[in-house]
Parts: structure tokens; C-alpha cells; sequence
């Protein structure tokens, strides 16, 4: 039996719940959804594959996501490079960003070289707040995930993918199916059209919560901050 999914509008509702009713704040839910992020790049890509990961961060907190994934990276052994080309002003990011160039992380402004050299793809380009079309600069961005042969980790969703209607039918995002997918708290409907392994993330979710958003608690063992369920979300 599939698990249950969370629609974009009640992620948000939940996502701001938490950070009112549930006392938690943005840094701390972030962090937490990124060591996730991290953890799933550690099961798909142990570091004798390969240690090289290019972090696709968009402008919102998907991006953040992958900020903070690539810090825990950096120091479990990784060699990651970002691709940052939205960088916003906001205080978290800037911090985010900060602790990325003190270990020397670098930032590179040419997706298409940097993907070159890597072994492994986040995509934290955009979560549960994408709608519409792809605006610049990210179009090139998305076919360029769409046409590689390095493997992707899509954060939350495939970026370009509708969270509601799945993959896109046409613009550049058509016909593009990561490898893996690492939903934050619940699947989101999308995960219906995905075809790759699938892992459930954000370990941060009490029991009344999920109950009042109808959402199963993943069962994480010990202290993973991952389970992976199969492709549409069914417990393996
Ligand atoms: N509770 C949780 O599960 C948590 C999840 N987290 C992550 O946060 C994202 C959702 O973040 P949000 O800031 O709401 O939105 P996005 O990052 O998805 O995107 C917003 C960003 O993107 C721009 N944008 C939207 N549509 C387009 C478009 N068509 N073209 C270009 N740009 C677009 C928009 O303007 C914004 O700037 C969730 O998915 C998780 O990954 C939290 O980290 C922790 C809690
Ligand atoms: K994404």
C-alpha cells in the first residue's frame, strides 16, 4: 500500500505549523531536512564511487536544502561544488552560504562545465513551491539534468515536475526522471509518475501532526534520518 502524500498546498500549511504550533524554526527544520539530503547521497553514492556531488541550489528553501546537504557532505569525506545562481539576501541563506566558504567549498556560475567532473547531482532547484514555467536561468539548467548520464538525487521533487500533475509535458523539464527522489516528510502526489529508488526524509514529525495532516510516520530504524519506500511510496 502506497503511503500517503501531502498536496503542495497542505506542505505548506504543515511546513508553517511547525513553525508556529510546533515551535520549531526554519534553521532548525532546514538542517534537519539537509543531514536527510545527505544521508540519501551517502546510500546512493558511498564515497568509493565517487565523491564528487554538484549541488543545484534554486532561490527558495529547497535550495536551502541543499546548502545545508552539501556542508554535511563536505564533512563526511565529499568533494562538493554548488551552483548557486539565485543567491538570495535573506539571513539563513547568507549564513547557509558562508559556512560553505569557510571549508573552501566552491561556487562555480557554469552548470554545464561543472557537471563534467561530478559523479553524483542534487537537485534542490525547487520543492513544494514550484508552479508555472521554468523562468531563467534554470531552463538550461533543467535539460541538462534531463540529458546526463550522472546520476540525480531530486530533493523533494523533480525540479520542473508539477507537485500535484507530475512531470511536465512539454519545456525543458519534459521527459526528465532522476534516479532517486528524497521526499521531506511525505511523499508529495507527484511521486505517482516516478520511477527510481525513493527514500522519505525530515525526521522531525510528531504523531498528532501526522494524524491531523492523515500522513503515515516512516518507520526510520535507529538513527537513520532516511527510510526508503519503494517508487510511488509503498513500504519495501
Ligand atoms: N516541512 C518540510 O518538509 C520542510 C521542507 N523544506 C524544503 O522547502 C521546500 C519548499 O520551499 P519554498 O521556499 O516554499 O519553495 P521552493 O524552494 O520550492 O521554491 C520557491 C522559489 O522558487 C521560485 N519559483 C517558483 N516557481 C518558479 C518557476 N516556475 N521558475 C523559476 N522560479 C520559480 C520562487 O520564486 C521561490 O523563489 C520543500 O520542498 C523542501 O525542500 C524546508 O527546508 C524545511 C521544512
Ligand atoms: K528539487
Amino acid at each position: 500500500m502506497a503511503l500517503r502524500t501531502l498536496s503542495a498546498k497542505n506542505a505548506a500549511a504543515l511546513d508553517s505549523e511547525l513553525m508556529s504550533a510546533g515551535a520549531f524554526s526554519i534553521d532548525q527544520l532546514m538542517e534537519l531536512a539537509g543531514l536527510s539530503v545527505s544521508q540519501a547521497v551517502f546510500k546512493l553514492q558511498p564515497p568509493h564511487k565517487g565523491k564528487r556531488i554538484l549541488v543545484a541550489c534554486g532561490p527558495g528553501n529547497n535550495g536551502g536544502d541543499g546548502l545545508v546537504a552539501a556542508r554535511h557532505l563536505w564533512h563526511y569525506g565529499y568533494q562538493p561544488t554548488m551552483y548557486y545562481p539565485k543567491q538570495s539576501k535573506n539571513e539563513l541563506y547568507q549564513r547557509l552560504t558562508k559556512q560553505l566558504k569557510d571549508l573552501n567549498v566552491p561556487f562555480t556560475e557554469d552548470f554545464e562545465a561543472a557537471l563534467k567532473h561530478a559523479d553524483h547531482i542534487i537537485d534542490a532547484i525547487f520543492g513544494f513551491s514550484f508552479s508555472g514555467e521554468v523562468r531563467e536561468p534554470f531552463p538550461k539548467v533543467i535539460e541538462a539534468l534531463r540529458g546526463t548520464s550522472v546520476p540525480v538525487l531530486a530533493v523533494d521533487a523533480p525540479s520542473s515536475w508539477d507537485i500535484e500533475d507530475g512531470p511536465p509535458l512539454s519545456g525543458p523539464g519534459r521527459g526528465f526522471q532522476p534516479e532517486a527522489l528524497i521526499s521531506l516528510t511525505a511523499p508529495k502526489p507527484l511521486v505517482k509518475w516516478f520511477k527510481g529508488r525513493h527514500f522519505i526524509g525530515g525526521r522531525f514529525l510528531s504523531p498528532e501532526m501526522a494524524e491531523k495532516y492523515g500522513l503515515d510516520l516512516p518507520s526510520y530504524g535507529g538513527i537513520e534520518q532516511i527510510v526508503e519506500v519503494g517508487a510511488e511510496g509503498q513500504k519495501l
